[in-house]
């Protein structure tokens, strides 16, 4: 067997390599008819999460469509809170629903050394993704991801999704030893989990901090740059040269901090950020990853191709993976999505 080469890790890891690698946030999910029908089959998410031969499948089923450079986990980043002994349910219409937590003793309770046993089948799913991408899509990276400790602490505290997590932002504000404590337990179980990710075969690692940019930049710097200068410190001791990307969603002009203080290799921007000033705030030396308007992607045709150009030309001569600036939306037709991925390819 000869040396495949993975052109997605040599971008995350600082290799400008031209055209850009892509693969899109929720790339698997309810716009794939055969998502949908696979889905059908089980009835609730957090088993179908958990269920390794449909999770891996799930994973497979946009790189079989559209051969992405990157295949992401199917999984959720709501799943290590449940590891960690908290209920959860996604209903209908609802998105996911959590008891809230509120107490000390609660966070006590979480469980950061047990819930291994419980993510077993997550891991199963990395294995038996990389052993299919091997034989089917060697070119293909399989990219393993958790929650970034503070947007996992907004779903703990709020109970669920929320348009500004005010209770989560309340207790930071005024019972910071609390909150402290509950992103720090939540610190420790990321770095077990994502250093089994890595064990089971994840070959980069992602940080998905949606909510960072509700914070002030102390807040920012204390709840987001703190814990996720950790949980890298955590990977790196161990595999100083895995690529991970960190991505602190709405973070504006907080991303220059972020890419300085982190040690993440790459970072992902939203769709509210103009990489020709992100570019400025960035050290050359670490990787960009976006930031397509998801509904440029939803409508196709010129629009797409004109904001997908734009992002090209602002990114040029940058070590950079295309990407949208978050997740695809469930009505985008799939026929898009290969279009996105042919006009970049392409280039
Ligand atoms: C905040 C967040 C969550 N989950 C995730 C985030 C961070 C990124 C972001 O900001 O969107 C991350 C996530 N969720 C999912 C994946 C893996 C698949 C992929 O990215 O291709 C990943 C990486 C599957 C999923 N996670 C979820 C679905 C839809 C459930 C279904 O198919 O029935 C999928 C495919 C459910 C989910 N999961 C979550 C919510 C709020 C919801 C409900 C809203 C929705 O449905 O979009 C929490």
């Amino acid at each position: 067997m000869g040396i495949t080469v993975k052109r997605l890790l040599d971008a995350f890891l600082g290799k400008t390599t031209w055209p850009p690698p892509i693969w899109l946030m929720r790339q698997a999910g309810r716009y794939l008819p055969e998502y949908r029908e696979l889905r059908s089959q089980t009835t609730d998410f957090v088993s179908f999460c958990l269920d390794p031969t449909r999770a891996s499948t799930a994973t497979l089923q946009p790189i079989r469509r559209f051969g992405m450079d990157g295949a992401i986990l199917f999984s959720d980043i709501l799943i290590l809170p449940w590891a960690m002994g908290r209920d959860l349910r996604f209903d209908e219409g609802h998105g996911p629903r959590l008891p809230p937590l509120r107490t000390v003793d609660e966070m006590r309770n979480l469980q950061v050394q047990g819930f291994l046993e419980k993510v077993e089948p997550v891991l199963e799913t990395i294995r038996l993704t990389r052993s299919r991408l091997a034989a089917d899509h060697p070119e293909t990276a399989l990219i393993g991801f958790v929650g970034a400790p503070f947007t996992v602490a907004c779903y703990m505290v709020e109970g669920g999704g929320s348009k500004d997590f005010a209770e989560t932002r309340k207790m930071a504000a005024t019972d910071p030893d609390l909150f402290d404590a509950l992103i720090e337990r939540i610190t420790e179980a990321s770095i077990a989990y994502l250093l089994a990710q890595i064990a089971a075969g994840a070959e980069a690692v992602m940080l998905f901090d949606s909510w960072a940019g509700l914070l002030s930049p102390s807040g920012f710097e204390k709840h987001v740059i703190q814990p996720t200068a950790r949980i890298v410190a955590g990977i790196r001791q161990h595999h100083p040269t895995i690529p991970i990307i960190g991505f602190p969603r709405l973070a504006g002009t907080m991303v220059a901090a972020y890419a300085e203080k982190t040690g993440v290799n790459t970072v992902g921007v939203d769709t509210a950020a103009d990489l020709n000033l992100v570019r400025q705030l960035v050290p050359q030396t670490v990787g960009l990853q976006g930031n397509l308007d998801p509904f440029a992607l939803l409508s196709g045709g010129q629009v797409m191709e004109q904001e997908a150009r734009a992002i090209l030309d602002a990114m040029k001569g940058r070590p950079f993976v295309f990407n949208l600036g978050h997740g695809v939306m469930p009505p985008t037709p799939p026929d898009h999505v290969a279009a996105l991925v042919d006009f970049i390819r392409g280039q």
